[in-house]
């Protein structure tokens, strides 16, 4: 019999909620985030004999985040994870990687409210995931998800190909709607990343709103090339996005037309279309995507 040994391993602290209030006199800026940490390296022993002394427990990771943001303050989300992931590679021998994930949700300040009376924002979530090593190396990725798109017309699907099981029809004419998950590898290890997210974000909507849309993978190439296309700094994205089919309503049993204005919004089974698109040059991407 072969014998079994211990595979890859990580561990720490997932979704450590932390809201931030920054203060200038009245003014308050307010950050909300969920992090989430993951140490690796020479922890075996946790695993194969029970011994912990390598082990930083994860209740330290959760409160390592929040005294930073006391101490630190929180500005770009991948700056304070990459922070936080350099300083447990430096400060705790055994961890040999750390890897940071955060997302945002933003707030906005009510229209002619007081500076501290917030309202949450509709739109994406922000992303990113910072990985450190002990060789020195740091990789970013960023990103969003939820963001919420529909088209009510620019999009067909036909000419697909057509098997025993296949009912669907033709559609020239269609609603195209997704909920945009995207993340996007920066090629340096620091960036001007607040404002490599507007471009970006910019670029989605841009290319989702522009493009005559013959299938949702064609979009998602438009959305992934438009946002390379904002600077050299990103050189691959990935993108997800579930097909959120709306289904005109049957209304003849009632004697009523549906001329492409009814639709059931059908939540699911969806299709799920992903893919890269990436720079024939990118650098390697290492770890970055883990
Ligand atoms: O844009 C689409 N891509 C597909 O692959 C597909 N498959 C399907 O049933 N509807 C659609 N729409």
């Amino acid at each position: 019999m072969s014998s079994i040994v211990l595979g890859p391993n990580r561990y720490g602290k997932a979704e450590t909620r932390l809201v931030r209030v920054a203060r200038e006199g009245p003014v308050h800026h307010l950050k909300d985030l969920s992090v989430s940490t993951s140490l690796s390296g020479d922890m075996d022993a946790a695993h194969l004999t029970g011994d912990n002394a390598a082990v930083l427990p994860t209740d330290s990771q959760k409160n390592t985040v929040y005294a930073f943001a006391a101490r630190h303050g929180v500005g770009e989300i991948e700056e304070f994870a990459a922070l936080l992931a350099r300083h447990f590679v430096a400060t705790r021998p055994p961890v040999r990687h750390a890897r940071v994930e955060i997302e945002e949700y933003a707030w906005n300040r009510v229209p002619g409210g007081p500076p501290h009376a917030f309202v949450r924002d509709g739109g994406a979530v922000r992303t990113c995931v910072v990985h450190h090593d002990d060789d020195g190396s740091t990789t970013v990725v960023s990103g969003l998800k939820d963001l919420v798109v529909l088209n009510t017309t620019a999009s067909e699907f036909h000419g697909f190909a057509v098997d025993a099981y296949t009912t669907l029809q033709p559609a020239t004419d269609r609603v195209l709607a997704t909920a945009v998950t995207a993340r996007w590898r920066h090629a340096g290890e620091t960036a001007s990343y607040g404002e490599s997210y507007a471009r970006a974000r910019r670029g989605l909507l841009d290319a989702f709103a522009g493009t005559r849309s013959l299938s949702l993978q064609q979009t998602l190439y438009a959305m992934g090339e438009r946002v390379l296309a904002g600077g050299p700094e990103l050189c691959e994205v990935r993108l997800s996005l579930p097909n959120r089919h709306h289904l005109p309503v049957d209304l003849s049993p009632f004697g009523l037309p549906n001329d492409n204005e009814v639709f059931h919004a059908a939540d699911r089974p969806y299709g799920l279309i992903e893919g890269t698109v990436l720079r024939e040059d990118a650098p390697d991407a290492g770890f970055a995507w883990e």
